[in-house]
């Protein structure tokens, strides 16, 4: 598919090592690193999590020289909806948290996260709903924290709170099924998002019919064309969603979602997270305004590069890091 694949030399040369820091903790985040490039086709980022394999983020780097390299396709929409994420913080934080997010009557709220108790989550989910209004969309995230009986539990104590969606309640695609009818006779629907962007076979969960929805990322499926792909064969709505990206990885997202025609477009996004960074690489930030993002590739600012520049041995890991996944990319790639 890379008509020219860049050179290792061509990369580093192109490469900015950030680290931005997070205005609220997020998923035990609370510095952001990327690295983002000037590539032909506009700028582009790497940042897969600091914990994954080589073999992992180099799927996420294959989606980089992609989007830096190759024409992306052709969109069907110059705006996208976009979800407020509310991170697993304090029920007191929730309207200063929902500010950042003008215009978005959707909003997707962290649960489950270690070390809280579902008396956290149901707190922090009320006080979503109290915000929001009663006409409001409501998701909440679990991130595969629950078994399949804590997440009955949950969806219970939940349920007064009107759920869209929860996201990834359970960790396996197995617990998902087993979930689904419950969930559906608690007036909700399950979204898959580990089960496809960590899963060796990204359309297990919809083959299983263990999901309703997906949850679907450019970066760690390898890009817009495969997410794409991926999307189509699967057949089921999805909400296209962020890693916590720049707003180069946020942009990446968005050419994706602007991709899909209107009848797998379950919603709004979850690419409005650029408000949960207190900084960027770019001065035409990818905000959420009006409920909504442009699709557009904002321009890197070297004023924020050199502001948010990592430091020296994080350039260094980063370096290498790359140059590690680069010789894992495979040979030919189509
Ligand atoms: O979907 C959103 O609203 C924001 C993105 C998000 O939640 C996220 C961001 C980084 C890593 C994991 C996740 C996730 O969806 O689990
Ligand atoms: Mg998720």
């Amino acid at each position: 598919m890379h008509r020219a694949r860049p050179s290792l030399a061509a990369l580093l040369d192109a490469a900015h090592v950030v680290a931005i820091p997070t205005r609220t903790r997020f998923r035990g985040i609370s510095v952001r690193e990327a690295v983002v490039f000037e590539a032909p086709q506009g700028a582009t980022e790497f940042s897969p999590f600091p914990e994954y394999t080589d073999a992992e983020a180099a799927t996420w780097l294959r989606a980089a020289i992609e989007f830096g390299w190759d024409a992306a396709p052709g969109v069907v929409r110059d705006r996208v909806p976009v979800n407020a994420t509310v991170p697993a913080t304090d029920p007191d934080r929730v309207p200063e948290i929902l500010a950042r997010f003008p215009g978005c009557d959707t909003v997707k709220v962290k649960v489950a996260e270690r070390g809280q108790s579902l008396a956290d989550d149901v707190a922090r989910v009320s006080a979503v709903r109290a915000a929001l209004g009663p006409s409001g969309r409501l998701r909440i995230d679990a991130n595969g924290g629950w078994s399949v009986a804590e997440a009955r539990t949950a969806l219970d104590a939940l349920a007064p709170y009107r759920l869209d969606y929860v996201e990834q309640p359970c960790a396996t695609v197995a617990e998902l099924a087993e979930l689904l009818p419950d969930a559906h006779a608690r007036g909700t629907r399950i979204a898959a998002d580990e089960s496809v962007r960590k899963a060796s076979d990204p359309l297990a969960v919809a083959r299983a019919g263990a999901a309703d929805l997906l949850v679907v990322k450019a970066q760690p499926l390898g890009g817009v064309r495969r997410a794409r792909d991926i999307v189509v064969e699967a057949g089921l709505p999805v909400i296209v969603s962020s890693a916590l990206d720049t707003s180069v990885g946020i942009s990446m997202g968005l050419h994706l979602a602007a991709s899909l025609p209107d009848e797998l477009l379950a919603g709004a996004c979850g690419l409005g997270t650029v408000a949960l960074l207190d900084g960027d690489v770019t001065a035409e930030s990818l905000l959420p305004d009006a409920g909504t993002l442009p699709v557009r590739r904002p321009p890197l600012d070297p004023d924020r590069l050199a502001d948010f520049a990592a430091p020296p041995e994080r350039d260094t890991w980063w370096r290498e890091r790359l140059a590690r996944c680069y010789t894992a990319l495979p040979a030919s790639d189509s």
